[in-house]
């Protein structure tokens, strides 16, 4: 094995390791692919303001999510087929999130039941029930597509909330207005999302959207973020800008591929440790000392004349 340093080598090796298909299937987004390169570079977009001289010898990354404790705001999101990639898939997942102490989130179409997922030990998982989907022409996205109800609307979400008492996530909100109607419809917590790229192309990066949702929610509601999250130093970008947590997906799939539960448990590993250290580097002991003025983004720098 390679000595793997960030998170983003793992895809370079499981392409040299996966069947082109699996790959092209795990890396692509929709059409042009232009939300999927954008995911990735508004973060790049976003400095820092670190803050000197704060003693920063003990540093607390944990936190609670929906009531549960959680060792780190780094989670785990929904991704379909993870045997393609290994052949513990799912199963190898779930041990390396449990072992790390954090969530997983599983998927309606993953390759081991939620019965074999529990069989592993004890652990924080959310279960991802399915909705929409569009990316490259393949089988299996007409495949997929015919599986997928249109008629899907916000009704569904209170329909829901009457067949069980679990808090209710809404996942790929990255506008007020639906901020507003998650709200409205009693969402437990919203996952600002463009599902990694995969459905509509040309719709913003995901920590472009999250300030917007932020200022909506006013506190109400937790807010999440998942779309290229590679780094540490995104993590902490995205929690100055009010996230609670991230997701990771296809980090996730590409380290599976390449070293099964270790790859997983390293990538968490290495998340965690860089988000320790982009803390230590900016002045912060806990997520909550985390704030939007350790950050600058592109509507700072708009003069405020021009506003
Ligand atoms: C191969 C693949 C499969 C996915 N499968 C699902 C799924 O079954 N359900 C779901 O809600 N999201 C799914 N997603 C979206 C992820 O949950 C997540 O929103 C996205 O991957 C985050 O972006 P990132 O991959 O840049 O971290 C999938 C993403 C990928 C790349
Ligand atoms: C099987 C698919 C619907 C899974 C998915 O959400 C995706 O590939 O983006």
């Amino acid at each position: 094995m390679e000595l793997i340093t960030n998170v983003s080598e793992y895809e370079r090796l499981a392409k040299e390791r996966l069947p082109k298909m699996v790959y092209d299937y795990y890396a692509s987004g929709a059409e042009d692919q232009w939300t999927l390169k954008e995911n990735r570079e508004a973060f790049s977009r976003i400095l820092f303001r670190p803050r000197i001289l704060v003693d920063v010898s003990h540093i607390d990354m944990a936190t609670n999510v929906l009531g549960f404790n959680i060792s780190m705001p780094i989670m785990i999101a929904p991704s379909a087929m993870q045997k393609m990639a290994h052949p513990e898939g799912e199963l190898a997942t779930a041990r390396a999130a449990a072992a790390a102490g954090t969530a997983m989130t599983l998927s309606s179409w993953a390759t081991s039941s939620v019965e074999e997922v529990n069989s592993v030990g004890p652990g924080i998982r959310f279960f991802q029930l399915y909705v929409g989907f569009m990316t490259n022409d393949s089988g299996l996205a007409s495949y997929v597509a015919s599986q997928v109800d249109r008629s899907l609307s916000w009704k569904d979400v209170k329909w829901l909330q009457t067949i069980t008492s679990l808090p209710i996530l809404v996942k790929g909100v990255v506008t007020a207005e639906d901020t507003r109607l998650a709200i409205e419809y009693g969402a437990a917590g919203i996952i600002v999302s463009n599902h990694g790229a995969r459905q509509l192309d040309y719709v913003p990066a995901t920590i472009s959207c999250l300030e917007e949702v932020v200022r909506e929610a006013k506190g109400r509601l937790p807010v999440f973020l998942d779309g290229g999250v590679r780094r540490g130093t995104d993590v902490f970008k995205a929690l100055a800008l009010g996230a609670s947590g991230v997701f990771i997906g296809r980090p996730v799939l590409f380290s599976l591929a390449v070293d099964g539960e270790a790859g997983v448990r390293k990538v968490l590993q290495m998340l965690r440790d860089e988000l320790e250290l982009t803390m230590a580097l900016s002045g912060c002991t806990s997520l909550r000392e985390i704030t939007r003025s350790h950050v600058i983004t592109d509507s700072d720098r708009i003069p405020r004349s021009r506003l």
